[in-house]
């Protein structure tokens, strides 16, 4: 059943008398629990479409809706994770994740606690943000975004600034999160072997303007593998399809 349907967007950037053209007719349909991954070239548009998806820019022609409803704003339905966590340093991380919701009602208080366990970050509930590490800060972020119990979770490249060993972990803390919770995703990323391991579907995305290259299903199941040969054939297939997008050098070395 669709969650997400995009049809016809349209996004330019006027500067004074200059237009670029970033997003161009832009169709994507979502399922309900899907996760899907995007990939592209540096500046063909992940973050500009993201953020339309998230009501946080609304300023394009076409259309965008969420579970039938037209998305005018930002709203609790999209869960937006950006690149740095982006946590109040003053507050604790069950603080953090409360947000202005008070642990002192029951019913938050449980939930709260139910999704410290979920991230796995027990023990560490009265820690505040200086204290923990990169991944440990992106999972409050997560947890975060999770209380308030989107429809859709929007991840800017949220691993991007971790090392390859906790990105791993992170990686699967968050397909276990998508297995419990059933939250649908789109998880944008530079790096081809992420965007296999976590998604059902890849959407390759070629650059000036911005438009859906290519989409991959990949119909593996979870756990994935990396060092299996059916995934190395999903891993090459992707990769040939971006040899077809221009300024495939703009990604060399960023993760592929
Ligand atoms: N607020 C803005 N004003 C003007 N131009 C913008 C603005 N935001 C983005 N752009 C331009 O739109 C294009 C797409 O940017 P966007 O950040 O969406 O790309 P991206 O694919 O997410 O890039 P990256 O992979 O490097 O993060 C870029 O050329 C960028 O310069």
């Amino acid at each position: 059943m669709t969650l997400l349907e995009i049809n016809d967007l349209n996004k330019s950037f006027e500067k004074g008398k200059e237009k670029s053209h970033v997003l161009m007719d832009i169709d994507l349909h979502v399922d309900r629990g899907e996760f899907i991954t995007i990939i592209g070239p540096s500046g063909c548009g992940k973050s500009t479409l993201l953020k339309a998806i998230a009501g946080l820019d609304i300023e394009y022609s076409g259309d965008i809706k969420l579970d039938g409803v037209k998305v005018i704003g930002s709203s609790i339905n999209q869960g937006f994770i950006f690149q740095e966590p982006r946590l109040f340093p003053w507050l604790t991380v069950e603080r953090n994740i409360a947000g202005n919701l008070t642990l002192n009602n029951i019913e938050i208080r449980e939930k709260v606690d139910k999704l410290i366990k979920l991230v796995r970050l027990e023990g560490f509930e009265k820690a505040y943000p200086k204290e923990l590490s990169g991944g440990m800060a992106q999972r409050v972020a997560i947890a975060r975004a999770l209380l308030r119990k989107p429809k859709i979770l929007l991840l800017d490249e949220p691993f991007g600034a971790l090392d390859a060993f906790t990105r791993s972990h992170m990686q699967e803390a968050l397909l276990d999160i998508w297995k419990e919770e059933k939250t649908s995703m789109i998880f944008v990323t530079h790096d081809i072997d992420e965007a296999v391991y976590l998604g059902n579907k890849i959407i390759i995305m070629s650059a000036r303007p911005g438009t859906v290259q290519k989409v991959v299903s990949i119909d593996l199941p979870f756990p994935r593998n990396k060092a299996t040969k059916a995934f190395q054939e999903f891993r090459h297939l992707v990769l040939g399809e971006f040899e077809k997008v221009e300024e495939l050098e703009l990604i060399n070395g960023a993760g592929i």
